[in-house]
């Protein structure tokens, strides 16, 4: 389970007393997740979540909460750090950046349907849309040069025809870039947001979580991160073509894509696949001589089946 920092029941209440939030009730680990540690504190004015950040240094972490605050205050329900009574947003708990959130209502879905992918890709667009204007432009942690790093550390430790899909996928990348990168509008994209992101209650979308890969970037690459874990069957890496098209509608009447993001979508589907399958694998690497550690992390394999099923076919974006 991923609560990589443990806290005890003195450094709860001795953290909870720093807030305005009455006396803890209790508390506990989330299992969900795999990049930060967090927990659900019960008080006795209600639930918040505790998350300790495991990959960013406190200097990190404020663009994060920027971006939440920017969003929260154009209508979005979203984790906005609570201020605790010393008037800081971000602290450090056990040696870790630290903020507390409200609990949201709702809960995680245990898969997508057509209707949840016609709501996500409306409201991706509005996000999109509401980011414009958010003037903090910072780069992905996990961006180009990252995955060329990446790729060339993790190819020699992959069989051989993985290592050739890597390599090769990371050249057509290279190639991309060089032909559209200028033409392609960026924005403020969330980055990661699987559906294990989002909450509903029913059939309503309560809230999106975890921003914490939010970064300035081409906004058609944020759509196909989405596509990629919301409209794929993950046994085979194929697209549902029903909710694909429900998604692309629902985003393409609230936001209309340029013509370069048409041509460049193809390549978009196969670069979040790339930046999602090497993910894991690094994660996957680095935890390979720790069990406990290992049992936790992502299937790099259901990345490796998306890429595989995108290079064989990538839609259009338009003809639907
Ligand atoms: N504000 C919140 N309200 C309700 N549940 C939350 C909230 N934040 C996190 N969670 C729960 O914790 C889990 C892990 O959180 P997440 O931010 O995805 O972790 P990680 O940063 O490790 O990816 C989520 O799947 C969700 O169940
Ligand atoms: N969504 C990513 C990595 C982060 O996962 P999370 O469960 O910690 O949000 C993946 O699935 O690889």
């Amino acid at each position: 389970m991923a609560v990589y920092t443990t806290l005890t029941d003195s450094d709860m209440r001795g953290l909870v007393a720093d807030y305005y939030l009455g006396e803890l009730v209790s508390f506990q680990g989330i299992s969900g997740g795999v990049e930060n540690t967090n927990y659900f504190l019960t008080t006795t004015t209600g639930k918040y979540v505790l998350t300790l950040f495991e990959e960013f240094e406190f200097d990190e972490v404020p663009y994060f909460l920027d971006v939440v605050a920017h969003l929260k205050h154009k209508g979005f329900n979203v984790p906005a750090a609570l201020i605790d009574n010393h008037g800081e947003r971000l602290r450090t708990v056990k040696g870790r950046p630290a903020i507390i959130v409200d609990c949201f209502a709702g809960g995680l879905i245990d898969g997508t349907s057509v209707e949840s992918c016609r709501l996500m890709g409306k409201v991706l667009a509005q996000l999109h849309t509401a980011g414009m204007d958010f003037p903090e432009h910072r780069e992905s942690h996990r961006g180009i040069e990252w995955w060329r790093n990446t790729s060339k550390a993790i190819a020699p430790e992959l069989e051989p025809e993985q290592a050739h899909l890597l390599l090769a996928q990371v050249a057509e990348f290279d190639t991309f870039i060089a032909d559209y990168d200028d033409q392609l509008p960026k924005g403020t994209i969330h980055g990661d947001l699987f559906y294990n992101n989002t909450l509903f209650e029913g059939d309503q979308l309560s809230a999106i979580i975890d921003f914490y890969n939010a970064c300035y970037a081409w906004l058609m690459y944020d759509l196909a991160i989405v596509i990629n874990d919301w409209c794929t069957d993950f046994e085979t890496g194929e697209l549902d073509m029903d909710k694909y098209h429900a998604m692309i509608n629902a985003y393409v009447h609230e936001r209309e894509p340029s013509a370069a993001e048409i041509m460049a979508w193809p390549h978009m589907l196969r670069i979040a696949a790339l930046r999602f399958w090497l993910s894991r694998l690094e994660a996957w690497h680095g935890a390979k001589d720790d069990p406990e550690r290992l049992a936790q992390q992502h299937d790099p394999m259901e990345f490796q089946r998306i890429l595989e099923a995108r290079v064989r076919f990538a839609p259009s974006l338009m003809e639907n």
